[in-house]
């Protein structure tokens, strides 16, 4: 797809009870619940739970991915047990990141999905960012667009928080001026799922809590495992609707007002009684995601920094400490799932074309206004030739766990892999250093069987990273080279 095309949604045929409004009948919104959360905290194990619990419930999920991960999250969704998806159920929007291109694509996209002629409504969209966005702008922009309002409604933002790294992700020393994204998805949430329960003694898990707590002091915080979370406490929240409450600490109304470099209110008091809406605008210049994901895309965005700035300033300022000491439990394998009957929608984002995008928006809406990390990085191998899966574990190990004098920091690593003398797509989750590298759905007849691995993360040497992975491949690990950078 052409990337100045807009997004189209494929018309489905799916089973399940028919949601269209009947002729008299009121139409009613749909509610929308924004899945956030720090790089592999278990966001896409929460919609996957969702997904698959009995609630009859058509839902659209859209996902956010960077360009090298495209297709590999879906893929991780539909190796679920249960889940159904076929070739039309997919929608591809080459939008860029979804909080930088909030305002264009992803809104126009959302729009065209709702309103797909002849198309059955659905009861509820899940949108799950990616692990580096702020969902603030996109929250802002669901609240505020008064033209999808009609269509939608807000719920909730439910932000995921990895409980074995949430200490060393608040805590990480950053750059002046710069966004601690773990902070602001937390100052965001409604609901924090603490996640990674059973990697976690309970002295962990309690410093967790306070630390989420020193962000957002009202939060609810539910400890799970497999973001296993009672529905009811996630979904139909309607925390942004005249039906409920609102409590959106960062973001304020007059948000969109102010200039960059203006100071927002420290303490915004958003106590805006049922039915109120006059506040509401479609904010004209809607924040970016924070800067360190603009390392992976692109220099440039949206002008505003105002929403940015308010959630930061929404973020209390988090004493420095250690990591919460990591377990070194393998991952389990996925529980059992059951099935539904799901619609997916994969917004990828693509590097270069999330890139071109954001420059025509900052040279339409104002210069970027924050540095960009240049620190965290995206890295992105292939293998054309089925891969030896002991072998490969053993330069993951490698890549993950000999880690004398490196200067690396590896966040995140996903793939999919062709693993020789099996039919199943196999797939590599790796979070700081725990890995798990399991078999998925088998390869359909016709499919390009390619191995793809991406990393992600701080100081990353990409040099020697792909040396490593090309000795791995030639040479089948006996000696591969070594990654540790010579102190000076
Ligand atoms: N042991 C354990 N592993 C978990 C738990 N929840 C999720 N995982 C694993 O953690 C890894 C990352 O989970 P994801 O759901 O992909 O995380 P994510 O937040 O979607 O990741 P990104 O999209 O990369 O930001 C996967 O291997 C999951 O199986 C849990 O409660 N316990």
């Amino acid at each position: 797809m052409d990337d100045e095309e807009v997004p189209l949604a494929l018309a489905l045929e799916e089973p399940g009870a028919d949601t269209t409004p009947k002729d008299g009948e009121e139409p009613t919104t749909v509610p929308v619940t924004i899945v956030t959360g720090f790089l592999g905290a278990g966001k896409t194990t929460l919609v996957k739970h969702i997904l698959t619990a009995d609630h009859g419930y058509r839902i659209a999920v859209i996902l956010n991915e960077f360009g090298d991960e495209q297709g590999i999250e879906s893929t991780f969704i539909q190796s679920a047990e249960g889940i159904q998806t076929t070739d039309g159920e997919w929608v591809e929007l080459t939008n860029g990141c979804m909080c930088c291109a909030v305002k264009s694509d992803f809104l126009q996209a959302l729009e065209s999905l709702l309103d797909r002629p002849g198309g059955r409504r659905f009861d509820y969209i899940l949108i799950e960012t990616s692990g580096l966005a702020n969902p603030g702008p996109i929250a802002t922009a669901l609240w505020t667009d008064t033209e999808l309002e009609s269509k939608v409604n807000l719920d909730g933002v439910v932000t995921v928080v990895d409980a074995v790294n949430i200490d060393r992700q608040l805590h990480e020393n950053r750059a002046r001026g710069t966004v601690n994204e773990a902070q602001v998805q937390v100052a965001y949430a409604d609901i924090v799922i603490l996640n990674k329960l059973d990697l976690c003694e309970e002295e962990a898990l309690t410093r967790a809590e306070a630390n989420i707590r020193a962000i957002n002091s009202s939060v609810t915080i539910v400890r799970t495992q497999k973001a296993k979370v009672d529905l009811g406490l996630i979904l139909n929240r309607n925390g942004y609707s005249h039906k409920g409450e609102l409590s959106l600490p960062p973001i304020l109304e007059a948000d969109d007002e102010l200039e960059a470099g203006e100071t927002p209110h420290k303490h915004p008091e958003r106590t805006s009684v049922a039915g109120e809406t006059a506040g509401r605008r479609r904010s004209t210049g809607v924040s970016c995601c924070s800067s360190r994901a603009h390392s992976f895309h692109a220099k440039g965005g949206a002008g505003a920094s105002a929403i940015a700035a308010a959630a930061a300033a929404a973020v209390a300022a988090v004493a420095a400490g250690g990591s919460s000491g990591a377990g070194s439990a393998d991952l389990s394998p996925a529980g059992s799932l059951t099935p539904a009957s799901p619609l997916l929608v994969a917004a990828t984002a693509s590097a270069e074309k999330a890139g071109r995008r954001a420059s025509l928006e900052a040279g339409a809406i104002g210069e970027p206004d924050h540095v960009h990390d240049s620190q965290v990085s995206t890295i992105s191998l292939r293998a054309e030739l089925p891969v030896e899966l002991e072998k490969f574990k053993s330069w993951v190990d490698h890549l993950l766990w000999d880690r004398e004098n490196r200067t690396d920091e590896i966040y995140r690593m996903k793939g999919v892999l062709s693993v020789a003398g099996s039919n199943k797509k196999h797939t590599l989750q790796a979070v700081y250093e725990l890995y798990e590298v399991l078999p998925g759905p088998a390869w359909q007849p016709g499919e390009q069987r390619l191995s793809r691995v991406v990393l992600i993360g701080r100081n990353l040497r990409t040099a020697a990273i792909k040396a490593s992975w090309a000795s791995f491949l030639g040479a089948g690990l006996e000696q591969p080279p070594a990654l540790a950078v010579k102190k000076a």
